[in-house]
């Protein structure tokens, strides 16, 4: 499906009923790499659709989390960090954040509590001032990692930085402001009738969950400069006959096979963790036990090959 046609979201499904003033619709969380922003949605939702590491430009795909309360039904669109392309995939993330914006009922523009306004921020501002016609709600994130007093001056540097509906501080990893959040994005969206099933909390196709499950256990502990050379894709995934068992074949490219071998480890060490640190994730995910094949292979310069992003699904998403 198209991650970029909400439009199409918003024919109303088969609803039984829903209140009198009851709100839907979406909600797309903006600001630079390592923010908070899929933490936050994350904690909104209530689950883990969105892989979070604490290295920046861990996002790469629009993913949508649902959160359902009893007056509003809110689908939030994570988006990955804007900012200033090096590559050819920073140059198509860039378009997908900014097509998505015109698309939304709401912008959260997300900025850490203890970090000064930089130069990344100020960029995002002057992008999110040009959205006219959307309003935007600044969320000063992370409060837990800083004093009352950080997150004050933090509010009203975030105030003269442009022009909010709102500014909510929060921390995801504190449980501070949760609902806040919420009551304020649902507070921007139009009446209608829910655009997703009761209980429903993601529409991203498991294997595309499956395969950032597995890119973040990748992630752990490899050096600086790799996270951005991984891409997953799940050739396939199938339920075994006769048992209760999904099959799962994935792999796991790089750039070059220098990284394979960092991927892979002494004697396969490296990768068997990843695996079964995946695993465990894709079986609390799917519910069900799961045999992973996981394969590294070498993309030469995936990201800067418009034929190799094509291969690996980044097309989809521009
Ligand atoms: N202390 C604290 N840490 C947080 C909080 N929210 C997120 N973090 C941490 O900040 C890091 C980045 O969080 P993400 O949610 O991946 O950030 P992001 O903005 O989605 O990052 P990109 O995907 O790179 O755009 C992770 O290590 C999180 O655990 C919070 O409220 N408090």
């Amino acid at each position: 499906m198209d991650d970029l046609d909400l439009e199409k979201l918003r024919v109303p499904l088969p609803m039984p009923s829903y209140p009198e003033g009851f709100r839907s619709g979406f909600a797309c969380f903006v600001g630079r790499p390592n923010v908070g922003k899929s933490t936050l949605m994350n904690a909104l939702v209530g689950q883990k659709v969105a892989i979070t590491s604490n290295r920046p430009q861990t996002t790469r795909r629009t993913v949508r989390g649902i959160v359902h309360r009893d007056d509003a039904q809110l689908i939030i669109v994570d988006t990955p960090g804007l900012h200033k392309p090096r590559t050819l995939l920073g140059e198509r993330l860039d378009s997908l954040v900014r097509s998505t914006l015109v698309e939304v009922d709401v912008i959260a523009f997300c900025i850490p509590a203890g970090e000064p306004i930089g130069r990344g921020d100020t960029y995002i501002a002057r992008e999110l001032a040009a959205q006219r016609d959307t309003p935007v709600v600044a969320l000063v994130t992370k409060t837990d990692t800083v004093d009352r007093a950080r997150v004050s001056e933090q509010l009203l540097a975030v105030s003269r930085l442009g022009e909010w509906a709102d500014i909510v501080p929060v921390s995801a990893a504190a449980g501070f402001q949760l609902d806040t959040v919420a009551d304020v994005l649902c507070g921007h969206l139009p009446e209608g009738p829910p655009l997703y099933p009761d209980g429903e909390l993601t529409d991203e196709p498991d294997e595309m969950l499956v395969a950032e499950l597995i890119r973040e256990a990748s992630l752990e502990g490899v050096r600086d400069e790799l996270p951005h050379s991984i891409a997953v894709v799940v050739e396939e995934m199938a339920p075994r006959e006769g048992r209760d068992l999904i099959d799962i074949y994935a792999s796991l490219y790089v750039e070059r096979p220098s990284q394979k071998a960092i991927v892979i480890g002494s004697k396969g060490a490296r990768l068997r963790e990843v695996g079964s640190r995946a695993r465990a994730q894709i079986e609390a995910l799917l519910g069900s036990r799961v045999y992973l094949d996981l394969r590294v292979r070498v993309a030469k310069d995936w990201q800067r090959d418009p034929k190799q992003l094509r291969r690996l699904g980044f097309d989809q998403q521009v």
